[in-house]
């Protein structure tokens, strides 16, 4: 478990401070994939650089497995940092060295491992992210995606309990991206390891978050449940990210619901219910008709969910909402 305790972060620069996070309190679980979204400048990375103590906080503590990390040694640093894996979006992997090097090279750092457990460590590692066959190879010799695949293997070298992920998939195309989003929630199912990561895409979120913090100029504007934050966004920059997300442009969708007749719902529907031919019997038992303005069926994480946002028209409305919301539909009376 992560824990942040009113943490503030300011930097200093020309002898005036910076607040780059307000005073921030939350929980990550241990065990969860942990998403953090804002726009360039919220205060994604300082808050990431804070967990592995890349910067000092300037005020406030973190807590990881109850063990209070802001006054550590710098013997206990070395110690921590083995437990805190991280990847990036460029990679940063060692351009000199062969793709099985430079997942050794944080054991050999360490100090605390023998050649062999570190060439075990090395094969295992290997096969898990399916890079066998590349052992021997360079950086420059190998796409985007596996590039992404040895850094992962890296930071998993030390076996650590968290994983820190700075926008991961950002330099990669949707595919890799998948792939890669794939293989972190894997790794999340088999190892239990924390993952926290930032990015500034609700999609990637979407696709391996359990929970989300939104940020907004060095706050948490809204955390939650991804399904909760997704589907039933509070604050307008979770709004603008969710939009963005489903490529909705939120000028045109107001200009289509000015336009639109009759009553207008949002429905949002999660689960098994995503699946249930529900609008024909609704509107059999209505009389309402219902003209479809904008729909999407999705997945967050392994759930499905669909969102339609409809006009109805003539029939008896109060009946066809009692209808949804019997059947366990979340209804939004948008007009
Ligand atoms: N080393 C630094 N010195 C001074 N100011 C900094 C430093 N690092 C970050 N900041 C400032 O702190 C604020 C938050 O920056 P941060 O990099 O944490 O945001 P971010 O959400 O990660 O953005 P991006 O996605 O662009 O990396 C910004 O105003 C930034 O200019």
């Amino acid at each position: 478990m992560i824990v942040f305790d009113e943490v503030r972060k300011s930097y200093q620069v020309g002898g005036r401070d910076i607040p780059a996070l307000r005073p921030t309190s939350m929980t990550i679980e241990t065990g969860e994939v942990f998403g953090i979204v804002g726009h360039s400048g919220a205060g994604k990375s300082t808050l990431i650089r804070l967990i592995n103590k890349l910067e000092p906080v300037s005020g406030g503590r973190i807590l990881i497995e109850g063990e209070d990390i802001t006054g550590y040694s710098a013997a206990e640093l070395r110690a921590f940092r083995r437990k805190v894996g991280m990847i990036f979006q460029h990679f940063n992997l060692l351009s000199s060295k062969t793709v099985a090097d430079n997942i050794a090279f944080p054991m050999k750092l360490a100090g605390i491992y023998s050649k062999t457990e570190i060439r075990e460590r090395v094969e295992e590692l290997l096969a898990r992210v399916s890079l066998s066959d590349h052992a021997n190879k360079y950086p420059s010799q190998l796409s985007g995606g596996q590039k992404q695949r040895v850094g992962i293997a890296r930071a998993l070298a030390c076996r650590p309990t968290v994983l820190l992920c700075d926008e991961a998939t950002s330099a990669l195309d949707p595919q890799t991206t998948q792939s890669v989003l794939k293989l972190l929630a894997d790794i999340n199912k088999e190892l239990g390891l924390t993952i926290v990561l930032i990015t500034h895409e609700m999609d990637v979120v979407r696709r391996v978050c359990d929970r989300v913090a939104v940020m907004d100029a060095g706050r948490v504007v809204e955390m939650g449940p991804v399904s909760e934050v997704f589907l039933h966004p509070q604050h307008p920059t979770t709004r603008d990210f969710v939009l963005e997300s489903e490529s909705i442009d939120g000028d045109e969708l107001q200009e289509n619901l000015q336009k639109a007749e009759g009553r207008i719902l949002r429905l949002t529907f999660k689960g098994e219910s995503t699946y249930k031919p529900l609008l024909g019997s609704v509107a059999r038992q209505s009389g309402v008709d219902f003209s479809i303005l904008s729909g999407r069926i999705d997945h967050i994480k392994d759930t499905p969910y669909g969102q339609l946002t409809l006009s109805l028209i003539g029939g008896d409305v109060e009946v066809a909402l009692k209808a949804l919301e019997a059947a366990e539909v979340h209804v939004e009376v948008v007009r």
